[in-house]
């Protein structure tokens, strides 16, 4: 019978047995989730001897007598040394091999790593999953990190297998199509941060042009007109002028495409038509763009928390003190230094109180937001 013709059960969690081949780091550790789950777990291994560091229960066997074990195979070595298999086709005839590995760079080769094992062992039935989830997480039970398994085979019973053993485990199976998709999952690992990456650029780009703004109004006007050294500003000062105005322009940014998107939908007289590319991106960063809005606010809160404790407010503090009584004069102080630390400390504590309160609101959120995509899990 030709393998892809070949029908599947599903795997009896409780009975059957799963076999790894590699004992490194992620095979250990899917071994070691995979016994607490039940299954029987048997370790292919070019060492079966040296087996200090596995989990027990399992067990360890050169790779093609562990192969005979199991009608599952996950191949938990680095695609470098795959060759070896091609001399175990026989043995791997029909079987279902799980091909979890990740490439250091994309487009590292022409054909992803799944598409390469498959012509390697043309008679197996490979299925590419698991390797966007990383060894350490699989280990502390995949509660701190996403719980998704992204699928994807030519073989829809053999990638039944690897859904149901997922589920057993724990963590969400989605289908993602056939093997041909495999090199778009083996880069998914591969991006860092990827909603974060437009959010970063436009507050770096902000922070440039409002630090420049500020650096020639207040330090290089004042020293070419008034012969004035304000370099000292720069920086808490200054910093502390551009974090706000920073913090303004990304809340802008956040709420805007959301106003831009409901005068589109009056425009086009339905929200069931898709919006611009451009709109859509910014629409899916919105999170991003409103924490790192609520990012300058805090540091604003905090540097403005600090301008009051600064050798030069000390400095000017005194001398005003020192003018006073020289002059025997009360207002002053009261209207102006009383009035401006008590502005500092009061603006900072509400700031503060808020940034608390915003934080805890939005903690949720920014837990969901750091999902598996944006960890970055190589090898
Ligand atoms: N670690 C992680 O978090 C993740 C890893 N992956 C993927 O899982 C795979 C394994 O990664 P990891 O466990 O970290 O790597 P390790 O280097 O820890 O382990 C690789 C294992 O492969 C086996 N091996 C090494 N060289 C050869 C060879 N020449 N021939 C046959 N077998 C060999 C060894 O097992 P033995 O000595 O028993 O033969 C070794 O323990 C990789 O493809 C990686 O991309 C995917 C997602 C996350
Ligand atoms: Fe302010």
């Amino acid at each position: 019978m030709k393998p892809d013709t070949m029908t599947m059960t599903a795997l009896d969690s409780k009975q059957d047995t799963v076999c790894i081949f590699g004992t490194g780091d992620f095979g250990r550790s899917l071994g070691l989730r995979l016994l607490h789950a039940g299954y029987n777990v048997v370790y292919g291994s070019r060492n079966p001897k040296n087996s200090a560091l596995l989990p027990k229960g399992a067990k360890v066997m050169p790779h093609e007598e562990a192969s005979r074990t199991a009608r599952v195979i996950f191949v938990a070595i680095h695609r470098e040394n795959y060759d070896f298999l091609a001399s175990l086709s026989p043995a791997l005839e029909g079987k279902v091999l799980v091909d979890i590995s990740n490439n250091l760079k994309k487009h590292q080769y022409t054909e992803s790593n799944a598409e390469y094992l498959s012509m390697l062992v043309p008679g197996a039935l490979v299925v590419k999953a698991f390797n966007t989830i990383s060894a350490w997480s699989l280990q502390s039970g995949g509660l701190d990190a996403n719980r998704q398994v992204l699928i994807c085979g030519n073989h829809v019973d053999a990638k039944q297998v690897v859904v149901d053993i997922a589920h057993s485990l724990g963590l969400n199976a989605v289908d993602r199509g056939s093997l041909r998709v495999a090199s778009e999952l083996e880069d998914l690992p591969l991006q860092l941060f990827p909603l974060w990456r437009l959010p970063l650029r436009i507050s770096a780009g902000l922070l440039g042009a409002f630090f420049l703004y500020v650096l020639i109004r207040d330090v290089v006007y004042a020293r070419v007109v008034d012969n004035k050294d304000n370099s000292f500003r720069i920086m808490v000062s200054l910093a502390n002028k551009v974090f706000p105005m920073v913090a303004l322009v990304m809340l802008a940014l956040c709420y805007l495409p959301g106003i831009i998107a409901a005068f589109l939908q009056l425009y086009n007289g339905t929200k069931y038509r898709r919006f611009p590319d451009w709109l859509d991106h910014w629409m899916l960063c919105r999170k991003q763009l409103g924490l790192l809005a609520l990012a300058f606010a805090f540091l604003h809160v905090l540097y403005t928390l600090v301008i009051p404790i600064r050798y030069f407010v000390f400095y000017k503090r005194a001398n005003i003190y020192i003018s006073l009584i020289k002059e025997n004069k009360t207002y002053e102080f009261k209207e102006m230094w009383a009035w401006r630390s008590d502005a500092y400390l009061s603006t900072g504590m509400l700031g503060f109180a808020l940034f608390v309160l915003l934080g805890i609101t939005s903690l949720p959120s920014v837990s969901n937001s750091l999902n598996w995509r944006e960890f970055r899990f190589i090898q």
